[in-house]
């Protein structure tokens, strides 16, 4: 049996999975500088909260995944030094927003009309003080954390961890999300009714 012990998938779950609120509707996320912080209030509650191993998601000191879930663009509002926020990469898919400071990932948006999750933002919601976020979910992109630099040879030991939490690892996103994508494409493509 793989020695889950001291695998540290991240500070949100690492002592396990939170309940959320489904009442919550939102609270503000601060970036981690001691003074001058960045603040984005997000207006709305987030969906598919998960857990993600792929090199691009911003991860808190430590840790091998990220947590990321989206939440409707519309409900992203810039509250305070939005003057500190640079593009992480202008050519990815998800533009990520960091402060220039302390590094820390507030949002990523997308920007591609025709892409599948476009109208919706990625965001960290442990950068909020709020309670009442929604759990993760599920693992995304698990064997992406090999790209960090994770010896393979931890991988069982990882995968087992996250089965003990409820975190289900997938190496991409979710069956329920790898679905949509695929029906969005096949709209497009005339494969599927639009
Ligand atoms: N192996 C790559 C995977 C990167 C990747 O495709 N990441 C996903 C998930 S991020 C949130 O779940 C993605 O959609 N990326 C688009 C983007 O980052 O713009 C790696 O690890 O780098
Ligand atoms: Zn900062
Ligand atoms: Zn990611």
């Amino acid at each position: 049996m793989a020695n889950t012990d001291a695998v540290r998938i991240h500070p949100a779950v690492d002592d396990g999975v939170a309940r959320g609120d489904p009442g919550f509707s939102g609270g503000v996320l601060t970036c981690h500088c001691a003074s001058d912080p960045v603040k984005l209030r997000i207006g709305a509650q987030t969906a598919h909260n998960h857990v993600c191993g792929c090199t691009k998601c911003w991860k808190p000191e430590g840790a091998i995944f990220s947590q990321v879930a989206v939440v409707s663009r519309d409900a992203v509002e810039i509250v305070q030094n939005g003057d500190k926020l640079e593009v992480v990469d202008a050519d990815a898919p998800i533009r990520r927003f960091r402060c220039r400071d302390c590094g820390v990932h507030m949002y990523g948006r997308i920007e591609n009309k025709d892409h599948p999750f476009y109208g919706l933002d990625f965001v960290h919601t442990e950068l909020s003080a709020e309670t009442g976020w929604p759990a993760p979910e599920f693992a995304a992109f698990v064997s992406s954390v090999i790209e960090s630099g994770v010896d393979p040879a931890r991988m069982d030991g990882i995968r087992s961890r996250l089965r003990e939490l409820g975190l289900e690892p997938y190496d991409a996103l979710s069956p329920p999300l790898m679905d949509a994508i695929a029906t969005h494409i096949a709209k497009r493509s005339g494969a599927l009714p639009a």
